[in-house]
Parts: C-alpha cells; structure tokens; sequence
C-alpha cells in the first residue's frame, strides 16, 4: 500500500480531497498533551506509548514480511506468482534449459528473469519433467491464454516469444524448432518460451498488444492435431480455446532431430501447416498479469528498500511523538520512524544548546522573571529571532502572572508556545495541511538563492512524490545559471524523475516553464516542480522573472493548483532571512522549505522564519540524502528541538 508522505498516512491514490484529510497532526496531540501536562509531561501518553511502540514495531515487521516473501500485493493470483518463483528456483527446470541447451547448441543460457530491464524470459520449457512443473512455467510465461497445450517430456512445443512493452507487446514468431530466443528490444518486458522440438514441428504464434487492447495479431494456420503420445498439459485455466501441439513422431534416436538437415525443411512446412489460431484478448491480460509479480516483487526488493529498525531509544522517542499525535500504531511506516530520529539527530546540536540550559534554569524552582530572562537569552543565541523571541517571552510572562508554573511543566509550556507560534500563519491566511491534489496538476515553483539547496529539495519532492504514488516532472527553468539545468537532471535521475528542460544559451526561463507545463498536460502529471533562477543581476530581474513565469503559469494552466515554495538554508541564521524577504516581495509565497537543519545551531531560526515572513513551514531538509526531507510538523519539530 502506497504511504503517502504528504498527507502523512497509508491510503489509495483516490483520497485526495480536503475533507478526508486528517487533521495536522500537530493539533489535537498537542492540546491533549498540553492537558495532560499539567500534571507530568504526557502523563497518559507515557504510559501507553511503550504498548504503542510494540504495536507499532510489529507492524512495520509485518510490512516487511510482503518485500521479503515477495508476495504479489494485488491484480495477481498467487499460483501464478508461486509460479513465477518455482519456476525460477526449481532445479528441474533449470535442467530442463540446460537440457534443451545441449539441443540448442548455439544458443546461450538465457535467464529466466531479468530483473533490470523488467524482462521475464522462460526458456526451454519442453523439458519440464512433469505436469505441474510446466503447469509453473506456463503460468508465468502466460502462455495458458494462448490454449496451447504443451506437451511434457521430449515432446514438442511451440516456441512463443511475448514482448510487451510500454505500448505494446508481441508473441514472436515461431519459425524453426530450434531454440531461437531473439531479445526483444529493451524496455521489454518479454516472455519468450523456446521449446526446442525433438523433430515435431511447433505452431506459430504472433500476438501484439497495445495499451488498451490486446490481440493476437496473426495465426497463420489453422488446427492442429494432436496425436496422443503427446502429453498435453492444458496452459491456460481462462481460455476458452484449447489446442494441442501436434506430434507426429518421436524420434528413437537420441540426436536430436532439428539437429539433421535433412528433416529441416520438412518439419518448417509441416510447421507452417500445423499454425494455431488463437483470437482472444485474454492471453495478454494473462501475460501481463503473469509476469507483473515478478516485477513488482522485483522492484520492491530494489526500490523499497525498507530500513531495519530496532527498538532502541530513538525508536522509543519516535514512537512516542507519534502516539502522542494520535497516530494509530498499525498506520506507521519505518521511514516515519527514521526520519523522526533523523530530524531529532538533525536538531542535536541546537537541541544541545537550549535544552540543557534551559533544564538548568526550569529545574531551579517555579519559573520567576529571572528565568524568563535566561529563556529569553537562550532563545535570542538558537537563532530563534527578536520578533519570535519576543512573542514567546511575552506569552511565557502572561502565563506566570497569572499562575505559579511549576518547574515540571515550564518546558511543556515553552512548547505549546512554539507551537502555537509556528501554525500560526496557518491559522488565518494558509491551508494547514500541504499535498499535491490526486489527479490534477499542481505546480510548485521553487525558489530561493544559490547554494540553499534548492534543486537537492527539488529531488527531494520529487522522490517524495513518486514514492507517495504521484505522476511526478521538473521542470529545469535556472536558465540563468549554467550548471544549473545539470543538477536538476542529476536529480532528476537520481528520483527516477523526468526533467524538462531547454539546453540552449540564455533560454527564456518561461520558455522552458511553457514547455514543462505542456508536457506536464499531456502525460497527466499530477506534480510539476519548477526550479526557477536563485540570482539575477538585480532585485528589479528577479521580480520580474518571477512574475513573468507566474503569468505563463496561470496563463498555460489556469486550472492548475499553484503553489510557490521559498528555500531557505537554517545554517545562514538570521542572515538567510534578509534574502527571504526579497523573494517574498517578487512571488506570492506559499510557504518555506528550511533546510540543513543537521548540523547547525541554528535550528531556532524556523521561529523566525515564521514570525517574521508570516509564512508557513511546508518541509524540512535535515540531511543530503534523498530522504532527508519530509513535511513539517510543528509538534515534531518542537519534541526534536525541545525533548532531550
Ligand atoms: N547537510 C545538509 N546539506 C544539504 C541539505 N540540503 C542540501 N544540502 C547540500 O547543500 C549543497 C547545495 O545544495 P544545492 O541543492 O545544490 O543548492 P542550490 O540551492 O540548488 O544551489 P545551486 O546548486 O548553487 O543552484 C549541496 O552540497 C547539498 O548536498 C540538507 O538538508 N542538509
């Protein structure tokens, strides 16, 4: 099941609208824990969350079990996906291709599974040994459709070769009783039954199939007989036709019989006239749905990748963040867990600074005016801000006049005030929770200077996207920077994302943000990604660049969901949000990505971004790699900064 990382949680592709989502995990955790934590930080959630974390450790144990077992999720029937891998592993059949290879003495060992090129190849299916075995290997060679019926044991068989393809997908022909297995053009995938004929002619088959339909294109002969020392093993449960191989004689000799000349041409007309006639669209359905598992399971090995975890202190914390959201233990990922020890890794070094001290100043006896003025000095060095820091001080001090505040609950306080700082914009002017509409085209163009980490966030998304089950496109519009458009494109690939982009000198930037949108209509992306231009020789260029692409935008798509990201680097402090406030002045921002929020002091300055742009954090970076990027959660982020 698709995890979808924006919306933070498992779920078809379909929910997509505003009213299914849950609520900003943020929230309502907090509130409860705020209450809560009038007594003892989280009382409750203390209590409960090492069940939670249990539950929760095995069921992300269970969500590895499928990758491992390679067990086809849906759209597959399980014998067939068994097939596939028997198929693979059965000693039998690999004797049966080495045994058709000493027939077949040119041709080369042919692997029944490749998994790269998403190629499935069966050979040499005569010489399964007995029926359920090549009852196996028919099934995933997907045959059974074609109702031919393949005979066991030194008996003949049609040799059929299937290609699909993106588009389309071929059962080549079978000309000659060897083993030929011609490759079929990459990009493939091609399920090629070579069944070498002991002197027996095989049938012909030609099968093409297109996105929609499939066919079986020619069946140059009609009828064939059977004769009843074939041992005819039914291939397909779904056809509704059944043929036979035709046998007319076994040869006693033990050479084989292609392998004389002098039978040749006599068996390639007895081939010729022994071709089958198969009409249906059925095979090719089977084909696909035969030799899909085996992909997937392929992929998922590849692609999904799902990290180990342990139950060890990070696990504890992550999963007491997440219960404290409210999160059901049986809807959490191992990527939620990791990341979340990632960001809190990530928030170390400011964590480290503030925490401790502030635990020191907190620890000392109810919190009094002195203590406040150590908070305030602690927060101004985090980089959180004069603006946010002040706004925090004032709320801390509002709080004190009116009650004692024990010493146990000032840092449960001090949270709920960062929290509240940080959603604030969502409270008024921006939506709380920020994800691609399902099956309508979102532009996000991404802005920011050089060397923020724009085009790593860019990859980032995109890899978030994909993996979140979005059709997904950059578009590489830094035409101003030369190496730009190559970053994007290494990025690009690096997500398995295609990259639009014009290399030609001095391109109009909105030239190429037409082209990505056109390109973006016609495939149905449902995620465009605009890398835009970080610096230009003024202030007054930027704008207008901005503006300019903006116009394309909403004039090329003006039904698209536009959205207009800042990135932002947290190492540069206070310093990065001069440079913010330019680019909020040229584009109608939506929010802020803040990244390299590892290995900076400086984690504070999402306050400040927040206080002082009045923007919304949508992500944030807290490492290069291409998962060290998730949406923000301000519940998240203040646990990470705040609980040591
Ligand atoms: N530690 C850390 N490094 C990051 C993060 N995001 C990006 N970087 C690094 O920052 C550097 C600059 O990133 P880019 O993505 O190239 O930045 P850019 O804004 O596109 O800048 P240009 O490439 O100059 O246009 C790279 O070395 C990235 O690996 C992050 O979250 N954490």
């Amino acid at each position: 099941m698709v995890f979808n990382w924006f919306r933070r949680q498992f779920g078809n592709k379909e929910e997509s609208t505003e009213e299914n989502l849950p609520q900003t995990p943020a929230v309502e955790p907090e509130e409860k824990v705020t209450e809560e934590s009038k007594e003892e930080e989280s009382t409750t959630v203390a209590d409960d969350y090492l069940s939670w974390a249990k539950a929760a450790y095995k069921n992300i144990q269970k969500q590895q079990q499928p990758s491992e077992e390679a067990t086809p999720e849906e759209g597959t029937e399980s014998p067939e996906v068994s097939a596939v891998q028997e198929s693979e592993a059965q000693p039998e059949t690999e004797e049966a291709s080495i045994a058709a290879g000493e027939i077949l003495v040119e041709s080369e060992a042919i692997p029944k599974t490749e998994t790269e090129s998403e190629v499935v190849e069966v050979t040499d299916v005569t010489e399964v040994v007995t029926e359920t075995e090549s009852e196996a290997v028919e099934s995933a060679i997907a045959t059974p459709a074609f109702g031919i019926a393949t005979p066991a044991l030194g008996i003949p068989s049609p040799e059929v070769e299937a290609s699909i393809t993106d588009t389309e997908s071929e059962v080549a022909e079978v000309t000659q009783p060897e083993i030929e297995v011609t490759e079929v053009e990459s990009e493939a995938v091609e399920s090629a039954i070579a069944t070498p004929a002991l002197g027996i002619p095989s049938p012909e088959v030609e099968t093409s199939i297109t996105d929609t339909e499939s066919e079986v294109a020619e069946v140059t002969q009609p009828d064939i007989e059977v004769t009843e020392e074939i041992l005819a093993v039914p291939l397909s449960t779904e056809a509704e036709t059944q043929t036979e191989v035709p046998v007319t004689e076994i040869p006693e000799s033990t050479v084989p019989i292609w392998a004389r000349k002098a039978d040749r041409e006599e068996r390639l007309k007895r081939l010729e006239a022994t071709a089958v006639e198969i009409s249906t669209t059925e095979p090719v359905k089977i084909a696909e749905q035969s030799v899909a598992p085996a992909i997937e399971i392929t992929e998922d090995e590849e692609e999904e990748d799902i990290p180990d975890v342990n139950i060890d202190e990070g696990f504890l914390w992550s999963a007491k963040v997440l219960a404290s959201q409210g999160r059901n233990p049986d809807d959490v990922s191992a990527e939620e867990i990791n990341w979340l020890k990632r960001l809190r890794e990530g928030l170390g070094k400011t964590r480290r600074g503030l925490v401790n001290q502030l635990k020191g100043i907190v620890g000392q006896g109810p919190l009094n005016k002195a203590a406040v003025m150590e908070i305030e000095a602690l927060l101004l060095q985090a980089d959180v801000g004069v603006e946010a820091t002040d706004y925090i001080i004032k709320t801390l001090e509002a709080k004190i006049s009116d009650e004692v505040l024990p010493s146990t609950q000032a840092i449960a306080y001090l949270k709920q005030i960062l929290r509240d700082l940080l959603d604030k914009p969502c409270e008024k002017y921006y939506t709380s929770n920020f994800f691609p509409e399902k099956n309508t085209l979102n532009i996000w163009l991404m802005t920011g200077v050089n060397g923020v980490g724009k085009t790593t966030t860019i990859g980032k998304l995109a890899h978030l996207a994909n993996k979140s089950g979005y059709s997904c496109l950059i578009g590489a519009a830094d035409t101003f920077r030369a190496a730009a458009v190559e970053q994007v494109r290494v990025w690009g690939e690096r997500s398995g994302t295609e990259v639009i982009a014009n290399p030609g000198k001095n391109t109009d930037p909105a030239a190429v943000v037409f082209d990505a949108i056109a390109a973006a209509q016609s495939r149905n992306t449902e995620l465009l990604l605009v890398d835009t231009a970080g610096r230009l020789q003024n202030k007054k260029n930027l704008m207008e660049e901005l503006a300019k692409i903006r116009r394309i935008v909403d004039k090329k798509a003006p039904n698209a969901k536009v959205e207009s990201l800042l990135v932002l680097d947290a190492t540069l402090g206070q310093n990065g949000l001069r440079q913010a406030e330019v680019f909020a002045e040229a584009a109608k921002l939506s929010g802020v990505v803040l990244t390299k929020l590892d290995g900076t002091a400086k984690g504070g300055v999402a306050l400040a971004v927040v206080q002082q742009l009045g923007l919304p954090i949508r992500f944030i970076g807290a490492g290069e790699g291409i998962e060290d990027l998730r949406p923000f959660s301000s519940y998240e982020f203040v646990e990470a900064l705040l609980s040591g």
